[in-house]
């Protein structure tokens, strides 16, 4: 479980996140809310992309906030930007070689998690192509293995779906629903397409002007009457 208490994030005048409290379960949470709402500037603190914050993460047992950025990766930290990250230079294989060589394996061990992780993701065919000339949906299963390689605890990922087309998304959403499975990780997961989040999230948490509105099962925080009128841009009848 990740037990968030009291998370507050200022950017000058703006608060991106206001005293964000709240207990998260595996497999896999949803993170939604209307642009600007905070989603990004939470998967940050996690990842200790935010220089001044109050409040405690604490995943697992451990107290994230108090590990440094390079900690938070070997304790099993992972993350997927909405500006991929991929090496051109580099072929898949290595693009997830070099996140797990400063976490310590041997390279035995490193070689076996790079290969199952390529499997996972389904683009082990692929393994010896430089990135250069993968497409936008191999460019992405890349960095999802860069995610699941290994032993990651938590995996944070933002917006992988933007951008792909719907037989793309599925297999996209077939990875994130056998992430737990694979290796063990819970997974946040950041996405504006509502039909991904419904089919990988069994709950959901919804962030609206940096406050929590809503947290819990999917299916019921998409029918809540707040966030259909603030994030849905559903009102509903009188
Ligand atoms: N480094 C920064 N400096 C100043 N303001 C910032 C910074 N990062 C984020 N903000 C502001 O904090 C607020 C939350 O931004 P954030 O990117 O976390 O929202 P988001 O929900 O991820 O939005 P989107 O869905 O558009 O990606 C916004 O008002 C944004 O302009």
């Amino acid at each position: 479980m990740i037990d968030i208490s009291d998370v507050t994030v200022r950017f000058g005048g703006v608060t991106a996140l206001r005293d964000v409290s709240v207990q998260l379960e595996p497999p896999v949470v949803g993170i939604i809310g209307p642009n600007g709402a905070g989603k990004t500037t939470f998967l940050n603190v996690f990842s200790g992309f935010v220089g001044s914050f109050s409040g405690t993460i604490s995943a697992f047992g451990t107290e994230l906030l108090d590990l440094r950025p390079h900690q938070r990766a070997r304790w099993g930290l992972r993350r997927s930007f909405q500006q991929e990250q991929v090496v051109d230079e580099l072929t898949v294989e290595d693009n997830v070689r070099v996140v797990l060589d400063p976490l310590g394996y041997s390279s035995r061990n490193r070689e076996a998690y790079v290969a199952s992780a390529l499997e996972f993701t389904g683009i082990s065919s692929a393994r010896k192509v430089r990135a250069s000339e993968l497409n936008a949906l191999e460019r992405r299963m890349t960095e999802l293995a860069r995610c699941a390689a290994g032993q990651p605890r938590v995996v944070l990922l933002d917006e992988p779906g933007a951008g792909f087309s719907q037989r793309e998304v599925a297999h996209l959403e077939s990875v994130i629903r056998g992430m737990h499975s694979f290796n063990g990780a819970m997974t946040l997961l950041i996405d504006h397409d509502v039909d991904l989040i419904q089919a990988t999230c069994p709950s959901t948490m919804v962030l609206n002007f940096g406050s929590l509105i809503a947290v819990g099962r999917t299916s019921d925080v998409l029918t809540d009457a707040r966030v259909r009128a603030v994030y849905l841009g559903v009102e509903e009848a009188e």
